[in-house]
């Protein structure tokens, strides 16, 4: 292995961990990058296989050509034909005008297939012509078209299972797995997981404008080690980011990783995510929730300084005084203190009216939900585009709120 070599891809492109299986697949990547052989990256969701072909591809010959990531388990059987291999006007219902298709736009260059295991039999038919003899046809025309297309697949089925069970056909399997790349999962890479944690606390920071990312003790170090991270890296920074944000301790015990992940070690009651859920995804939700903890907080800032201000001027007035509140965090499960809304600075309340109201998370969401609402006029496109939020996401919300009965 050339070790600087792969210290210098891992560089390149943000790769964190130092363990042998993480660099031997990073090595295997840059070994075949130059040959046009098939590659077939197999592990478990979450583990960091679409890096891999980034790294081929700009290391191939092909790195000026086109470079396409198509994930296969998210298209829908019925367009995938066409999606990859390309359809002539009129070829079915509602094919308006002509498509290219993958395999004809990316001449030339690479194209990833993630989840390939997910491809329904008549595709891989098409796509074993394809590898075999670079030549396809487009849905609805009787024409073979010629491609130059280098293939790297990824899976994280059981290939042994689906080519016994009928669900992909054995010739494929042996042609896309040409060269074989495993990514090992995020419990098989020891001190990685610490390394982790620390790159993902640290952007986590950077990204909302922390003043200091959060840290592991030596036993939360361990106990991390421990756990079996059934959504591997992805389920890491998740973790990451929850903790970075919903704690308001910075030094992060074993304790506090209770609250984030199970205490037995092997259990999988925290489910991978499904990337592929769009329309219900647990990432969109996510970011919903960050987006409505920070306003809160910068609403809280906000009033703070609003507070301060009206001190420093009733201070000079000789009027009342106001306390002043430290900024809380929110915890799961605990219902968020919050000021009452600033009024005004002549309706500003004395201490004695300076009153502690309770809010719901629920609450909170649904009042986002409709200021953003009504800043874009009822423009849901507008709305959700604002909350980074899927359209489906923010429909779905606003029937739960019920304000799809409600005049925005
Ligand atoms: N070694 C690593 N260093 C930094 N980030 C990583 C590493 N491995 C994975 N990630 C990050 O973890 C997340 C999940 O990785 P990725 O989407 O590549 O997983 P995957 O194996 O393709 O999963 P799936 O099979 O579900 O598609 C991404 O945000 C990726 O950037």
């Amino acid at each position: 292995m050339n070790t600087s070599d792969v210290q210098a891809q891992k560089r390149r492109y943000g790769i964190v961990g130092n363990s042998e299986g993480l660099n031997h697949a990073v090595d295997i990547a840059l070994q075949v990058a130059k040959t046009d052989l098939s590659v077939l990256i197999t592990g478990e969701s979450g583990v960091g296989k679409e890096i891999i072909p980034r790294i081929i591809h700009d290391n191939s010959l092909r790195k000026t050509k086109k470079y396409f990531a198509v994930n296969c388990g998210s298209i829908p059987e019925g367009t995938i034909d066409s999606e990859l291999f390309g359809h002539e006007k009129g070829a079915f219902t509602g094919a308006i005008g002509e498509r290219e298709g993958y395999f004809g736009a990316a001449n030339g260059g690479t194209l990833f297939l993630d989840e390939v295991g997910e491809l329904p039999l008549a595709t891989q038919a098409r796509l074993l012509r394809v590898l075999e003899t670079g030549e396809y046809i487009r849905v609805g025309s009787s024409d073979v078209r010629k491609t130059d297309v280098r293939i790297v697949a990824a899976t994280n089925v059981n290939m042994a299972q689906a080519i016994r069970d009928g669900r992909f056909r054995e010739d494929l399997f042996y042609r896309l797995n040409t060269i074989p790349v495993k990514m090992p999962a995020l419990r098989e890479r020891g001190d990685d997981v610490v390394l982790l944690f620390k790159k993902f606390a640290m952007d986590t920071a950077e990204k909302y404008n922390m003043p200091d990312p959060v840290e592991l003790t030596e036993a939360a170090q361990e106990r991390l080690k421990r756990y079996s991270w059934p959504g591997n890296v992805r389920q890491l920074k998740n973790v990451t980011e929850q903790i970075s944000i919903l704690s308001p301790e910075r030094i992060i015990t074993p304790e506090i990783l209770s609250g984030y992940i199970p205490e037995d070690p092997v259990t999988h009651d925290i489910v991978p995510l499904n990337k592929r859920n769009e329309g219900h995804s647990f990432e969109n939700e996510r970011e919903l929730l960050y987006k409505i903890l920070f306003d809160l907080r910068n609403d809280v800032t906000e009033l703070k300084k609003l507070v301060h201000g009206q001190r420093v001027e009733r201070e000079h007035s000789s009027a009342p005084q106001v306390v002043e509140r430290p900024i809380t965090y929110y915890q799961p499960d605990v219902t968020y203190p919050v000021a009452h809304a600033a009024k005004g600075a002549d309706e500003f309340q004395t201490p004695e009216e300076y009153v502690e109201e309770t809010v719901s998370l629920n609450d909170v969401e649904r009042q986002v939900i409709v200021r953003a609402l009504e800043k874009n006029r009822g423009k849901r496109r507008k709305a959700a585009q604002e909350l980074n939020i899927s359209e489906r996401t923010l429909y779905r919300k606003i029937k739960e709120y019920g304000l799809d009965k409600e005049d925005i």
